[in-house]
């Protein structure tokens, strides 16, 4: 897996418990995974379909610098599939792991169509 951007973790992205509110995470996490999906692509037409069971390990505190891993699983058609993991980027403590978000490829209308990725393409 390879780690992509990072983030800074400020008081507007606490919870009130004082650690990372978890929507936002699940926001940056999106956001990440569909430019992400977006090159594997080579067109950012392509919309979040599912995304697997979230596994928050744990807390990211204010301070903190978190990065993004991103690894490309299976490619079918018009989808994609796409594992995330978000760890500290000094402890490498992990944050949250999802095995699966698939993508999808739309046209102009949003129906799926053929992204032409081929399988070894990644
Ligand atoms: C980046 C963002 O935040 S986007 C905003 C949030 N997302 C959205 O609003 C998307 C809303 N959903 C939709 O528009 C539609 O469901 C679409 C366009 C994604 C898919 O439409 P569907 O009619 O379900 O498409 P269809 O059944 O033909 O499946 C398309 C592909 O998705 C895959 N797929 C569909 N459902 C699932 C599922 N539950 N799990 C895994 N893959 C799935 C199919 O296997 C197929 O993949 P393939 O072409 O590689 O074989």
């Amino acid at each position: 897996m390879k780690f992509y951007s990072r983030r800074f973790i400020k008081p507007e992205h606490l919870n009130p418990a004082n650690s990372l509110f978890g929507g936002q995470l699940l926001s940056w996490i999106d956001e990440e995974a569909a430019i992400f999906a977006g090159c594997q692509m080579k067109s950012p037409r392509n919309v979040t379909k599912l995304i697997s069971e979230v596994n928050f390990m744990t807390p990211a505190r204010q301070g903190d610098v978190i990065e993004f891993g991103l690894a490309l699983v299976s490619v079918g058609s018009s989808s994609i599939t796409i594992a995330c993991q978000v760890r500290n980027k000094v402890t490498l403590a992990p944050i949250v792991s999802i095995d699966k978000m698939v993508f999808v490829h739309v046209n102009e209308q949003g129906e799926p169509a053929p992204h032409g990725i081929r399988v070894n393409a990644a």
